[in-house]
């Protein structure tokens, strides 16, 4: 009689068997892919990570990482297909590893393969894509601890090299509750040398950055958090976004811009904070309106200025590195001083009204003058009477063509435009507060609704002056010509 024993084939039969299996070309194909792959772990003893695209509902950095990485592996042997693009930023078009792709990669003697897959469906609002990295599974803990750091600095580096960065928008409250965040390339070609704003200034922004960076060990050894906080002030189009665009360009530091808008629980602005990563800039624009929602979402119990000032000096300093919070406001007197001091806001930059240096760098971007021009000197005398903003400038060199000399005399007509509005606005501000004339205040607002334009007031009479068909100096001489008329009725005739 034959034992159990001996009846069974031996383990060692068993695997010699299904490995001649996985070997023969024949049987192999009839094997699904999926128990093949399996199998094959089993024998070759595999290790695979799977590395989704989100982490726990947040980008996963590894996960771009590699895909940055990868770029630059794409051109292996096994890889028969590839993603290509081209933005007008780039000076080189990119190959992505495209899905199902397989990238061999080697590390240390270790040989890596990465497949890039999805599954799910849009439809059902589950599709994700994940990339499978599988090695030997006796090279785990090196692969752990050596081999994804490394690619995570890789990545960094080609990005600066790349010149890509990033700009992160919150997604839209109702979708994922507001969570989680958007990414576009930030194609904003500014840079500090391209930047119109006191020179003095500019280099001190440029100089506040090279300190801030690289300064880990000092901030370490002062127990300070390693973050730093800007606060851009000045009208609007004074350049406070390009300023945050060249911050961003010139560091290779990603955007995050924090919309404030829409209803966020302290529970969630916590969860977006954290979800921020190191070597990245926070935006958070128009805190004076943040300051305004204060009240209410007070009642709505959702976050408050306050909540928010404690997650970024607490819970937010002390998990993360290099960090970057840039706040802008058109108001900087309606702030709440606290926010002002230093800690929160290390250095505030004021962005103003466009200065001649100012003037100068946009005509040498825009028309290429590059030393002195004729009408400079007009110019300087216009600029210093009247407020433009550099937006209105580019506005107007871009919209101009023709030689620098027609342009520049399109923009002194337009200076002594912006001047003559001024005085009049000034002049009409004026005669509404005099006393001793007989100007007939409310008629002359009646006038101004009669024209459709709404709230009439002395403090928005230079936004009305600004419209074409108000004559302000024809209402002025019939205002004296009622005045002079009232004043012969008065008279007793002889
Ligand atoms: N200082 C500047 N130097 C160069 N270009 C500028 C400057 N300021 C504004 N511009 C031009 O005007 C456009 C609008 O400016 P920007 O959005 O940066 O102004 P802002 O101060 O952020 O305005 P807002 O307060 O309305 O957001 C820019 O895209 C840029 O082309």
């Amino acid at each position: 009689m034959f034992s159990l024993k001996e009846l069974l084939p031996s383990l060692t039969t068993l695997l010699s068997a299904t490995f001649v299996m996985l070997v023969s070309p024949v049987i192999k194909e009839l094997i699904p892919p999926v128990i093949r792959d399996y199998l094959y772990a089993i024998f070759r003893r595999r290790f695979t990570f799977i590395i989704k695209e989100k982490c726990d509902l947040d980008r996963n950095e590894i996960f771009e990482a590699a895909t940055t990485y990868l770029r630059t592996k794409a051109t292996s042997d096994s890889t028969t297909c590839l993603e290509a693009g081209k933005t007008i930023r780039q000076k080189e078009p990119t190959f992505d590893i495209a899905m199902g792709q397989v990238v061999l990669d080697r590390f240390e003697n270790i040989e890596l393969k990465w497949k890039l897959m999805d599954k799910g469906s849009f439809l059902e609002q589950n599709y994700e894509t994940f990339f499978e990295l599988s090695f030997e599974k006796k090279f785990e803990k090196v692969v752990r601890e050596s081999y994804l750091p490394d690619i995570m600095r890789h990545s960094e580096t080609i990005k600066k090299e790349e010149g890509l960065v990033k700009i992160y928008s919150r997604e839209p409250a109702g979708r994922l509750d507001g969570r989680t965040w958007s990414c576009a390339n930030l194609e904003h070609p500014a840079t500090f040398e391209k930047l119109a704003m006191d020179p003095k200034l500019k280099k001190m922004v440029k100089d506040d950055l090279d300190r801030f960076v690289g300064r880990k060990e000092v901030y370490k050894k002062v127990g300070k958090a390693w973050k730093r906080g800007y606060l851009i002030y000045g009208p609007p189009g004074t350049g406070k976004s390009t300023l945050i665009a060249a911050m961003a360009n010139y560091l290779g530091f990603d955007i995050y811009d924090m919309n404030l808008s829409g209803k966020v629980s302290d529970m969630l602005l916590k969860k977006i904070l954290l979800s921020t990563p190191n070597r990245s800039i926070l935006v958070i624009e128009d805190i004076d309106r943040g300051a305004e929602l204060n009240d209410r979402t007070q009642r709505d119990e959702l976050f408050t200025l306050s909540s928010l000032l404690n997650i970024i000096d607490g819970l937010w300093s002390s998990c993360g590195d290099e960090r970057i919070i840039v706040f802008t406001t058109n108001h900087k007197d309606r702030l709440d001083p606290a926010l002002l001091r230093p800690g929160r806001m290390d250095l505030h930059v004021h962005m103003s009204y466009c200065t001649m240096d100012g003037f100068k760098l946009l005509t040498s971007n825009y028309l290429g003058i590059n030393g002195d021009h004729q009408l400079y000197r007009q110019i300087e005398g216009l600029l210093a009477n009247v407020e433009v903003t550099p937006a209105e400038i580019c506005e107007e060199l871009l919209k101009s063509s023709g030689s620098s000399d027609d342009v520049l005399s399109g923009l002194v007509k337009f200076f002594e435009q912006k001047k003559l509005e001024k005085a009049k606005a000034a002049g009409l501000k004026e005669l509404l507060k005099s006393d001793d004339t007989d100007v007939d205040v409310e008629g002359f607002v009646k006038f101004l609704k009669q024209k459709k334009l709404e709230n009439a007031k002395a403090a928005e009479a230079g936004q009305l002056l600004k419209s074409d068909d108000i004559d302000v100096e024809g209402l002025v001489k019939l205002f004296k010509q009622k005045k002079l008329e009232d004043q012969r009725l008065q008279r007793p005739s002889v």
